[in-house]
């Protein structure tokens, strides 16, 4: 990710757990059929409550999917948000921020579009309405065959549509439902115009579990009130409390600038007001639709109301300041990118290149007694070694402190990285994604090669220690990008460690798909007599003694690497 789309519909789904889930207040009607059941939208806020009863969804945790009972047990189902907005051609708001919020956090969603919007960073040029047949009609494709968890409304620009909506949702109900009423874009362009007032008063504020108005909507539901200060959102959040949503959250991004982002929620019997440090960006355009879908994906997964806006506030935060320096677009307003990383260096222009097997010529493993025992600062230890040729070294500190360990191995990945040279760490995925090193190396009795992918994503290398054919397939089934082999001879590094020797190694690559690096005790001395083997899966040799238990780690390096070249032309 890293480039922004104004066309691209993204869908994703990541995993997510739910048990013993809440909708908060939704009544809850049972459907045959269903463990998790289906919960129509709410009888207007004067009626009482009904209790509060937790629904069950049975979760298949590694998939990280809804398991319906139905009667065939093998149907997966992700949460499912249906967001009912307008589109907006600059991707910053609208359907398409709906879209990325959701894929964002992991939920599936489906789109009804109300109007179709010319819109960029600047403002809003131009607005055609949808017909309200034509939102009918799309209303019923989705709803009639899909199971839809939530729905949320945007821009809904004519009455017309809103009754559609209000009856359609009678017709199908789901579990909740979400409205942010959009009237205003933050460029001050008419959305929708007054006359939706009486739509929202009169049919969807009623059914809706929650309103996400911003000030000048919540002042416009209140016939036109002046909200400036805190207080103010408080008793706006009251007074649209009393037109029937179930909960109210005014959203006051158009505070004033000197203060933090604060927003109210009202339940109501409770206030909180929710704060965040106020992101100092231009990039704010479409912070409502996105907060709106993501309190719509959290519920669509089970959350409670105040943990779900707990969370999508959090998210928008997070997603500002990661944002808060791209630039899309000339005008005042800029969107922001929903699919974050949350990583500090993506928007970087370094591009990870492509895992090469001939990185593993001359594979360099660092030890952290070695360095002590020299007095030699990991970051030393690094930088000689790819003066001497090294083409790909391994982090592998077993007894470091984490603080101390990260902080060097950020240092190493700008030094490799200056030189293309990859840099993995060994065993330590958390380091691994922290410093945003190139991979990772794994044992047979670490992470998981599948789990280490999962959670380093599809560029990442990673290379896993096999002692057998069998575990050598296994890596290649699982993902790994290559596998070390040993240790070939005895050696001090890794005490106990059953050696393979050369016909070990030889098995290894022969029945290999991986390229291989073998690994234990290779030195000057036998590092020819290993490349001879003659097997071409085999790439090179990882060195931790020979490189680094040595006076000059350059010069050692230096030498390797000559006669590494010197076998290679004579083994072709
Ligand atoms: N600069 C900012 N820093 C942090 N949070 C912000 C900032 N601006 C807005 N927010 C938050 O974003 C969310 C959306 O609020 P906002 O008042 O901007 O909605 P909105 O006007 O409907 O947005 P839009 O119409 O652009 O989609 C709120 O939680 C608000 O506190
Ligand atoms: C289509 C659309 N919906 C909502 C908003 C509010 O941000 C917008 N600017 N455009
Ligand atoms: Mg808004």
């Amino acid at each position: 990710m890293g480039y922004y789309c104004c066309s691209q519909i993204p869908f994703s789904s990541t995993s997510f757990i739910i048990k013993n889930s809440s909708l908060s207040g939704a009544t809850q009607v049972p459907t045959k059929g269903f463990c998790q059941p289906r919960v129509s939208i709410h009888p207007p806020a004067n009626s009482k409550p009904p209790p509060k009863t937790p629904t069950f969804a049975t979760v298949q945790e590694d998939k990280g999917l809804i398991m319906e009972a139905s009667d065939d047990k093998s149907k997966l189902r992700i949460p499912h948000v249906l967001t009912v907005a307008g589109s907006d051609s600059g991707s910053g708001a609208g359907i398409q921020a709906d879209l990325k919020a959701c894929a964002a956090r992991g939920v599936y969603c489906s789109t009804v579009i109300t109007a179709v919007t010319a819109q960029n960073t600047v403002g809003v040029q131009g607005v055609h309405t949808v017909p309200e047949e034509f939102v009918e009609q799309q209303l019923k494709s989705v709803l009639s065959d899909m199971h839809v968890d939530v729905v949320k409304t945007g821009m809904l620009p004519s009455i017309g549509i809103v009754k559609v909506l209000h009856q359609s949702l009678k017709r199908f109900p789901v579990r909740a439902l979400v409205v942010d009423p959009v009237m205003v874009s933050t460029s001050g362009d008419v959305l929708a115009g007054p006359s939706i007032l009486d739509g929202f008063r009169v049919d969807l504020l009623p059914l809706a579990d929650i309103v996400t108005p911003n000030l000048k909507e919540a002042s416009a539901l209140l016939g036109g009130v002046q909200l400036e200060t805190v207080n103010d959102m408080r008793s706006a959040a009251k007074a649209i409390h009393d037109m029937g949503p179930r909960n109210v959250l005014i959203k006051g991004g158009d505070l004033a600038a000197s203060l933090d982002a604060i927003d109210v929620f009202f339940d109501g019997e409770n206030f909180y007001e929710l704060r965040s440090s106020r992101i100092k960006t231009r990039n704010t355009h479409g912070t409502g639709c996105t907060l709106a879908s993501c309190i719509a994906a959290e519920l669509a997964k089970g959350s409670s109301m105040l943990s779900a806006v707990k969370v999508a506030k959090r998210y928008v935060e997070t997603a500002l300041d990661y944002s808060k320096d791209i630039a899309v677009g000339n005008g005042m307003q800029g969107p922001f990118d929903h699919l974050l990383k949350l990583k500090s260096n993506v928007h970087n222009s370094w591009k990870p290149r492509a895992f090469d097997p001939d990185d593993l010529f001359l594979y360099a493993v660092t030890d952290s007694g070695m360095n002590k025992k020299w007095g030699r600062s990991i970051t030393d230890a690094v930088k000689h070694a790819i003066e001497g040729g090294a083409t790909i070294v391994q982090l592998r500190e077993k007894d470091a402190e984490t603080r101390d360990f990260l902080e060097s191995a950020k240092v190493c990945v700008k030094i490799c990285r200056s030189h293309g040279v990859p840099l993995l760490i060994n065993d330590r995925i958390d380091i691994a994604l922290a410093c945003d090193a190139d991979g990772v190396h794994v044992g047979q009795s670490d992470m998981p090669v599948t789990v280490a992918r999962a959670l380093l994503g599809p560029e990442k290398i990673i290379g896993v220690s096999c002692k057998t054919p069998e575990q050598a397939h296994r890596a290649w089934i699982d993902g790994a990008d290559y596998i070390g082999c040993g240790g070939v001879f005895p050696t001090n590094t890794k005490a106990n460690n059953i050696t393979v020797g050369l016909e070990g190694l030889k098995d290894v690559c022969a029945s290999s798909k991986l390229p291989v690096v073998a690994i234990g005790g290779i030195g000057a001395s036998n590092a020819r007599s290993v490349m001879e083997i003659g097997v071409p899966t085999l790439k090179g040799v990882a060195v931790v003694s020979a490189l680094f238990d040595r006076e000059s780690v350059s010069v050692e390096t230096l030498k390797l690497h000559e006669l590494l070249k010197k076998t290679a032309l004579s083994v072709k």
